[in-house]
């Protein structure tokens, strides 16, 4: 009997390999296959070392070579193990013409200062010379409207290539549509799910972003269904997760982490902003109070082997400016623009490596940080 190599291949094409839902061929488990005489030597390589598996390996390419080709033939099989690479994280969703970079800030836990850092972190990026706007997808809270002042505002359709499309509101060099902008003050928000998965995608797929460098997601505190969804439509670049540095919003900042990267999201984390970190008196800049404990998110990040991106205190000030409706990053030669940015030149360096690992679509440009000065300035 002359033993055909595409005969040993079909026979081995019925073993299916465990969870993968492909047979050992296609998944490319298979890595060699030789003959000599009614000698069969198949090299075989598998991701687990689990002995029970190897095993199984051997003996169903034993039986099907065996029951499928000739029952004679002296099978051989060399078994390497190699882990399979970790997958890298991908870009998802259908990419917004323009719009570079998407981050999503969330936080586990709500009222830990999400919102307020968003605002400050576009602020900033336009500070340094970028196209900034923020989805405010907070459909439990969108505070957005009233931290840029634009409350009472209301965006207007505009035509862009014969389309009609929401224009976002403007304030301090950011673009902003919120969730908020369809509702009345005071209003109790029940949207529902698929609800608020409308009329998000409508303020990102209806709306004339135009050009941006980057759109801030300011999420809904948790992990729901709304983030999932957001997850699943757009092609978010990286995430920011905000937390204080006390136990419970810890604990709820771990959750955030673990959402973005686990496996059917994938989203990476570009770092952890501690908000709260320590209270100071404005009087007394020099004595720091810590209130909800101390260097606790930046304690998570070390854990979790992502950045930290920076601590913002807890000042009377920052509260004020965002009842206002004026970010208080926009002031000059504060403490406080000090702190928004170094979280931000850290963000953006983040931001940089992420790309250089991605593979180039619309949705990744920025792969360098040349041309804004004041990124590079520290
Ligand atoms: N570092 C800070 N110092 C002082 N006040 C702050 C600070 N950070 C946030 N705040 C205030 O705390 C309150 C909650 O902040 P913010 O709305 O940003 O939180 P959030 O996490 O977005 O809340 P939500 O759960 O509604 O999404 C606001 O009044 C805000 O001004």
């Amino acid at each position: 009997m002359v033993l055909k190599k595409k005969d040993i291949l079909k026979a081995l094409e019925t073993i299916s390999v465990a969870g993968e839902g492909k047979n050992m061929v296609e998944a490319g488990a298979v890595q060699n296959i030789m003959i000599f005489g009614d000698e069969v030597v198949v090299d075989l390589v598998l991701a687990t070392p689990a002995l029970h598996i190897k095993k199984r390996a051997e003996v169903d390419i034993l039986k099907a070579i065996h029951e499928q080709v000739y029952e004679k033939a002296k099978v051989k099989v060399n078994i390497k193990v190699e882990a399979q690479e970790k997958k890298k994280p991908e870009i998802k969703g259908k990419p917004i013409p323009g719009i570079k970079n998407i981050i999503a800030v969330a936080s586990g836990k709500g009222g830990v200062g999400k919102s307020t850092v968003t605002a400050n972190l576009a602020v900033t990026l336009s500070k340094m010379g970028f196209n900034v706007g923020i989805l405010d997808a907070d459909i439990y809270g969108p505070s957005t409207p009233m931290m840029f002042d634009v409350e009472a505002e209301r965006p207007l359709s505009v035509n862009v290539n014969g389309k009609s499309k929401m224009k976002p509101i403007e304030n301090y060099g950011v673009k902003i549509l919120s969730i908020g902008f369809f509702t009345k003050p005071n209003q109790a928000v029940v949207w529902r799910g698929p609800m608020a998965a409308k009329a998000l995608n409508q303020m990102i797929f209806d709306a004339a972003w135009g050009e941006l460098d980057f759109l801030l997601v300011d999420l809904p505190p948790g992990t729901g269904d709304i983030h999932l969804s957001i997850m699943q439509s757009l092609p978010i670049t990286g995430a920011v997760v905000v937390s204080t540095p006390q136990n419970m919003a810890l604990a709820d900042a771990k959750r955030g982490v673990a959402m973005f990267q686990q496996e059917s999201i994938n989203v990476p984390v570009l770092g952890i902003v501690e908000n709260m970190a320590y209270f100071t008196p404005e009087e007394l800049p020099e004595n720091k109070y810590y209130i909800f404990g101390r260097e606790g998110a930046k304690n998570l990040a070390e854990d979790l082997e992502v950045r930290f991106l920076g601590e913002v205190p807890l000042v009377q000030s920052l509260r004020e400016s965002g009842d206002i409706g004026r970010p208080a990053a926009l002031q000059e030669g504060t403490p406080l623009e000090e702190a928004f940015k170094e979280i931000t030149r850290n963000m953006v360096e983040e931001t940089v490596k992420r790309n250089e690992n991605l593979p180039a679509t619309e949705a990744v440009k920025i792969t360098t940080m040349a041309g804004c000065s004041a990124v590079n300035k520290k």
